[in-house]
């Protein structure tokens, strides 16, 4: 049975996405059968993250709402055979997608996928909702700014039902020059949060560049930090042992 985990962070612009897409492709790279699902109703982007850029006619709704089944609503990835996509509506069309009928999604995405990636909306609204409601486990995504950090602790305090080993914390776009600093941050972020450290993402130009290529930086540039760190996270989510990342 598959688990089913959403990347959530409070501030907009955090790094979900692009670990969505990152941590994705490790799994799949890894033999695991793994789904991202876009749930941004109306900004969506993980498409362009994972290199599938409008390459989806249908959307999560379509198979919460039972409009299709979730094989044809599924995109799978050219290159990496084991990834799929579900995107998100580009805009809402009818009845919002209630959590009952997420809940209902996840069941089937449980039994034909060993990871489902949730990629929720910056802030607290329906897209967070949606992506929190059926899900397994959370990873909070945040930088080490301190409006960021803040939104990260208001977020876990909307995630009391996920109990201890089902919440993580990951700090993105961490950099080697503010490192010292960043390790009392990081540890307070871990305090104040009160989670523990799924992972470090170090600040990293192949992911923008990743990004606008249109290819996951898994592919374009696996030897790159952030693709570490990424493997590395990916490898702790499978239950795995993994260094902390060395900043270069
Ligand atoms: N570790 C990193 N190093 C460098 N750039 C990064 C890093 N992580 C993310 N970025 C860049 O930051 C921007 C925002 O990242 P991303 O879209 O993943 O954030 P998000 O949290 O999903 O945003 P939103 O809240 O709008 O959905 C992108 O241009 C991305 O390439």
């Amino acid at each position: 049975m598959g688990q089913c985990i959403a990347v959530v962070s409070g501030k907009g612009g955090t790094g979900k996405t692009s670990f969505t897409a990152g941590v994705g492709a490790a799994l799949a790279l890894s033999g695991l059968r793994v789904l991202c699902v876009d749930c941004d109703i109306g900004l969506r982007n993980l498409d362009i993250a994972l290199g599938l850029s409008d390459a989806a006619l249908m959307d999560f709704s379509d198979v919460a709402q039972q409009r299709c089944t979730l094989e044809r609503a599924v995109v799978s990835h050219p290159q990496l055979a084991k990834l799929s996509l579900l995107t998100a509506p580009i805009r809402q069309r009818g009845q919002p997608v209630t959590g009952e009928q997420m809940a209902s999604l996840l069941r089937a995405v449980r039994i034909q996928y060993d990871f489902c990636l949730l990629d929720a909306p910056a802030g607290l609204g329906d897209g967070f909702l949606l992506a929190t409601a059926a899900a397994d486990r959370c990873v909070v995504v945040t930088t080490a700014d301190a409006s960021s950090l803040r939104d990260a602790q208001h977020t876990v305090m909307e995630l009391g039902r996920f109990g201890p080993g089902k919440l993580h914390l990951v700090v993105n776009r961490v950099r080697k020059k503010l490192l010292r600093s960043m390790h009392a941050t990081i540890d307070d972020a871990m305090d104040k949060a009160g989670l523990p450290l799924l992972g470090v993402v170090p600040e990293d130009d192949a992911l923008p560049l990743a990004l606008n290529r249109g290819s996951p930086i898994l592919l374009s540039a696996p030897a790159s930090p952030a693709s570490s760190a990424y493997r590395n996270i990916a490898t702790r989510l499978r239950g795995g042992k993994a260094p902390l990342l060395r900043i270069k």
